[in-house]
């Protein structure tokens, strides 16, 4: 897809600024010399008569630049994500696997189940995740409405927010998530989160949508109705969220055969293996601002190594 045909793009900021010309802006370690004009974030506090400032990082503005980088480009905002799942967790410990070992440019803040003791909580407990119960269990008080959890992933937190939790007796945070991935979430989003994070919310679904899904498709379900079907490949299907089960605009496939004599845990274990490798692709791209809307709606990804090539 050449480029001239994408005509608007996602990023909520353009992920490729051009430096004005005359600035190049430098990030150097910390304390310098005090005539050059910078700006000190950190903290300064007073160790006796000596007032120290403790720079966090400096940057710095040069007057004259010898050379311009051409095309340099602003650095992209490392991104916050919320995963939501309801079972084991594995496209999630992908994710956040990935996320560790440095080559996605995000981190999962929060984890969001409406099933406290399922094994994509237990994960998230055991590293450092916070956990978040939604939807609320039926007449009981654990978990969120659908605008506590807007709020708690959307909004920074104000002293009133806090004063209302705190008189509420709920332990909330806000995490100012940027993006929702689904992965194995059985519950409906509702329309609030889908408003509050349009175009912000990714799903993964074990067919290759259209076919295959919808109310009542999911987990073995899913591969079983293929197996019947007689189809000769299936495959994840990656896309955005909107108020319905699995009809938001897909933005990444991989087909996978169906052998001939495949069980249904057989094929699920087949593609589950492809949207492990799927997600994290996916969810980079995201991360590094490369999705972007082409005019008749379709979501594509611009390929990092040629920013003319989608797919
Ligand atoms: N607003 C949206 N919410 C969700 C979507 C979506 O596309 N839009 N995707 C699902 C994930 N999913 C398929 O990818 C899916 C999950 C669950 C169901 C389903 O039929 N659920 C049952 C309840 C199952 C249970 O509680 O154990 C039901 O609603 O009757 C279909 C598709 C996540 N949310
Ligand atoms: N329709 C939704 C659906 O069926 N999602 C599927 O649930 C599994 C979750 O596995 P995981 O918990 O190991 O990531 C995945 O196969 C995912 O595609």
């Amino acid at each position: 897809m050449e480029a001239q045909q994408i005509l608007s793009r996602f990023c909520p900021k353009p992920s490729s600024l051009l430096l004005p010309s005359h600035k190049k802006l430098h990030t150097l370690p910390c304390v310098g010399p005090k005539n050059l004009g910078i700006q000190r974030l950190g903290c300064s506090y007073t160790e006796g008569k000596k007032k120290r400032v403790f720079c966090v990082r400096r940057t710095i503005e040069e007057e004259e630049v010898k050379e311009v980088k051409v095309g340099a480009t602003m650095p992209v905002r490392r991104k916050k994500l919320a995963v939501f799942v309801s079972g084991g967790g594995s496209n999630f410990k992908s994710i956040h696997e990935a996320s560790l070992k440095g080559s996605l440019h995000g981190d999962v803040l929060v984890l969001v189940t409406n099933k406290h003791d399922c094994g994509g909580a237990e994960y998230a407990r055991n590293n450092g995740i916070s956990v978040v119960l939604f939807p609320k269990v039926k007449d009981g008080s654990d978990g969120l409405s659908p605008s506590e959890l807007v709020d708690t992933l959307r909004s920074q937190a104000s002293f009133a927010s806090f004063v209302d939790i705190t008189y509420h007796m709920k332990k909330l945070e806000s995490f100012q998530v940027d993006f929702i991935l689904l992965a194995g979430f059985l519950k409906l989003i509702p329309v609030e989160l889908i408003r509050a994070y349009e175009k912000s919310i990714l799903n993964i679904h074990p067919s290759l949508l259209p076919a295959f899904g919808g109310k009542g498709y999911y987990g073995l379900k899913v591969h079983k109705a293929v197996i019947a079907s007689g189809v000769r490949y299936s495959g994840p299907t990656i896309h955005f969220v909107d108020e319905h089960y699995d009809t938001g605009r897909i933005l990444a496939q991989r087909a996978v055969p169906v052998l001939a004599n495949d069980t249904a845990e057989e094929l699920a274990s087949r593609v589950l293996k492809e949207e492990h490798r799927l997600y994290v692709e996916v969810v980079k791209a995201l991360c590094e601002e490369r999705i972007v809307w082409r005019e008749d709606g379709v979501p594509l990804i611009r390929s990092k190594d040629n920013p003319n090539e989608f797919c």
